[in-house]
């Protein structure tokens, strides 16, 4: 099934909060729409919001009319600034506009018609290009996974955050296709339930045996079922290996530490900003305070009683066993291994 895909100068995206009960798509025939959709979770999951971001960019410039008051360039500008804002944490998004900007000032040939022809290419080549590495970056993850495994994941990170394998989740798809037995833990995820609503869905969908838990069972799992990994996905990595991901996994990674349980973090190059030394740099998203209040639209608290609802946290990378990414499994000392699969061959910033 397409998560994200491009037919007849629209932009059609699984509409991820129906989900696990309706399959609908919602078609975006102006660039506004496609922010909307990753504001409101419609897509989401890192890799998944900057391949919709880029596909938005193009479809800007099918939106545009000459117009002498403001420039493409101008309108273009506009429409990168306005898919940037939707979502402050991962930085993937801003990682495809800038590949985006990049396509559209290398233009020679400035017609309208060439400069959609361009954009829509760059936009498929993201996509293409984050889809083939998902799969390599999941055969290396799958290596670390034993014949038999509990395995607790956290969020979603399957085919619906991404271009279409995933991170964490494309790990387990291939042990699990590699005939490796493995038992995985689901926890719900809350606020917004991406666990028990899209991981659940994947890995159902898939007949890959799973158990739903809720969010405050992390360590009677540990304690009870006994994990032997745990993975994980992630919205931004920074230079030292601290990253940002669904807010408890910091929570999720002390846990592990505290039972020696190797706690792996699966995500693209396009998820690593060198730019950022530390995690404490990450801007953290902060949502609506419905999310929190209510549940499937009930009010499930006071009624507009105070709330936190930061959509992330970080986890400092001395709780990180190792990052795997398309060039392979980086182990500790963090700082040097990314650096250094980055200074390797064709790693694209
Ligand atoms: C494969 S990255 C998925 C990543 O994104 C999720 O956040 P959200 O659902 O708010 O976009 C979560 O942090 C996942 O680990």
């Amino acid at each position: 099934m397409e998560v994200v895909y491009w037919e007849g100068q629209r932009l059609f995206l699984l509409d991820q909060t129906k989900l696990p009960h309706q399959t609908t798509y919602v078609a975006c025939s102006r660039y506004q729409e496609v922010a909307e959709a990753i504001y409101s979770l419609k897509v989401r999951g890192a890799p998944a919001i900057g391949v919709a971001a880029a596909y938005g960019y193009a479809l800007a410039a099918f939106n545009y009319r000459a117009d002498p008051g403001l420039p493409l360039e101008q309108f273009l500008d506009q429409a990168e600034r306005e898919l940037l804002a939707t979502r402050p944490t991962a930085v993937n998004l801003r990682w495809a506009l800038e590949r985006m900007r990049d396509a559209y000032l290398n233009i020679q040939e400035k017609s309208l018609d060439n400069i959609r022809s361009v954009l829509l290419e760059a936009a498929l080549a993201i996509h293409n290009r984050e889809r083939k590495l998902e799969e390599k970056m999941a055969d290396f993850g799958a290596s670390l996974v034993p014949p038999e495994a509990n395995i607790l994941t956290y969020c979603n990170t399957g085919a619906l955050a991404t271009a279409g394998w995933g991170t964490a989740l494309g790990v387990i798809r291939a042990a699990h296709n590699q005939g490796k037995s493995i038992k995985t833990f689901v926890p719900e995820t809350r606020p917004v339930l991406q666990g028990a609503r899209l991981t659940a869905w994947e890995l159902h969908d898939a007949g890959i045996p799973f158990t739903l838990i809720t969010d405050n069972m992390l360590g009677y799992v540990f304690l009870h079922e006994g994990i032997d990994l745990v993975l994980v996905g992630a919205d931004r990595i920074v230079a030292n290996g601290d990253f940002a991901n669904k807010i408890g996994t910091y929570g999720l990674a002390v846990l592990a530490n505290y039972h020696n349980c190797p706690f792996y973090v699966v995500a693209p190059s396009s998820t690593i900003d060198l730019d950022l030394e530390e995690g404490k740099e990450i801007p953290i998203e902060m949502r609506d305070p419905r999310e929190v209040r209510e549940l499937g639209g009930q009010l499930v608290s006071v009624k507009n009683c105070a709330v936190l609802n930061p959509a992330f946290d970080v986890t400092p990378h001395h709780l990180v066993t190792a990052v795997i990414t398309e060039k392979g499994v980086l182990k500790p000392p963090l700082e040097k291994s990314i650096r250094r699969s980055f200074d390797e061959e064709g790693v694209q910033r």
